[in-house]
């Protein structure tokens, strides 16, 4: 078992790789480091993150990229250093949205278990620059290399297209849900519902809430939002003065709202007294201005939250094989990815698609 010298892969050239204009190619990974081990991927899913990262949407991406940051697979090639050599060949590991970190003992982030903070030196999965000054390639490929410190053993009793998204959708809600007292006793709003906001649902239910509120536009999810957990759905379009009508009800609200068109003051009145907002979707532009006063008058707070430490990822993982976590996705080839992209863009996926690697070869040829 090892990996071949080129990797292939669904590379993105310039912006238009957003509308599904990616194309299957060879690339050169970095060099092969002591600290990393080769995975072959067998599951990688389709991140909001994949599609702002594919047209340029934070500013300019480093092309030809291959994004793809929900990646699950099987290890090929193993490093001889301490975080590599853990791992056994053939070991089912998950890859997230962050590849590398300082990992110095004086970075206060890095040594606190706070890697996914590291100012010195984060490196994504893809669109990233490694200290030698390679680009990290993401997942939408046979194989991806990878510092071993960022993977994570997949706990057998979770499948991996169940185990892929939660590598970045999933740690990505669970983070500031446990970090923010979510549980019993707690009520708490999930805003946006796709890929990361279904997890939201599935995760504040599972942590024991005592309500779980799903904050969309338009009522049409509001069935599966129902089915997934949420005890109560808000329709911010189509609900006349549902921010009056459920003031003060919610103690954390997360949003995973990915564009910037969004109703921040009616979301805050929604808050508590000390109730906190936590922003994780990243739109391209700026959030909407608010009153001072719709933070002052109850003390509110507005917060974000970036992925998770691996630590995290390990215990989410192990939460969610424990409370028996079923995400919605749909699986699709690995051939489909530019398909998946678009639709994905067109805010068709329920909740989130999964590429699942086939016969390699079969895509050499397209
Ligand atoms: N903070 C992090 O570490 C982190 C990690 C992963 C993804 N993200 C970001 O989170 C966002 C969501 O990612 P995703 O994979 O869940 O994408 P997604 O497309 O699956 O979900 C976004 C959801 O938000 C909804 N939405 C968009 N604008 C809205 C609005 N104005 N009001 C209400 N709902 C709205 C969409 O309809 C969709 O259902 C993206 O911006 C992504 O880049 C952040
Ligand atoms: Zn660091
Ligand atoms: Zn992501």
């Amino acid at each position: 078992m090892t990996s071949p010298e080129t990797f292939h892969g669904w590379l993105g050239h310039d912006s238009s790789a957003a509308q599904g204009n990616l194309k299957w190619a060879a690339f050169t990974p970095k060099p092969f480091a002591a600290t990393d081990i080769d995975i072959k991927v067998s599951h990688c899913g389709i991140c909001g993150t994949d599609i702002h990262t594919l047209r340029s949407g934070w500013g300019p991406t480093h092309y030809p990229v291959c994004v793809g940051h929900e990646i699950v697979g099987h290890v090929v090639r193993i490093g001889s250093s301490p975080s590599a050599s853990r791992f056994r060949l053939g070991d089912r590991v998950g890859v997230g949205a962050q590849a590398a970190s300082c990992l110095k003992d004086d970075c206060e982030e890095c040594s606190g278990g706070l890697e996914q903070h590291c100012g010195k030196g984060f490196v994504g999965t893809y669109n990233g620059k490694y200290p030698d000054g390679n680009w990290s390639m993401g997942g939408y490929a046979d194989y991806v290399r990878v510092p071993a410190h960022f993977a994570i053993k997949i706990p057998s009793a979770l499948k991996s297209e169940d185990a892929a998204p939660m590598m970045c959708g999933g740690i990505t809600v669970f983070s500031p849900l446990k970090n923010n007292g979510a549980g019993p006793g707690k009520r708490v709003g999930i805003v946006g519902l796709g890929g990361l906001g279904h997890f939201g649902v599935l995760f504040a239910k599972a942590l024991g809430c005592d309500k779980v509120v799903a904050i969309s536009r338009s009522r049409n999810k509001a069935k599966d939002a129902e089915a997934m957990g949420a005890d109560i759905y808000i329709a911010t379009s189509e609900d006349e003065k549902w921010d009056r009508k459920h003031s003060r009800s919610l103690d954390l609200i997360i949003s995973t709202v990915s564009s910037p068109d969004m109703p921040l003051s009616g979301y805050l009145r929604l808050l508590r007294t000390n109730g906190q907002f936590i922003q994780v979707g990243a739109p391209e532009d700026n959030l909407p201005a608010i009153a001072a006063f719709a933070l002052i008058a109850k003390g509110c707070k507005i917060g974000g939250s970036q992925i998770g430490s691996p630590k995290e990822i390990e215990a989410m993982l192990e939460f969610a094989a424990e409370k028996k976590i079923k995400p919605w996705i749909q699986t699709r080839p690995m051939k489909e990815a530019n398909k998946g992209v678009v639709e994905m863009e067109d805010g068709k996926a329920r909740y989130r698609y999964v590429l699942v690697n086939e016969e390699q070869e079969d895509q050499a040829k397209l």
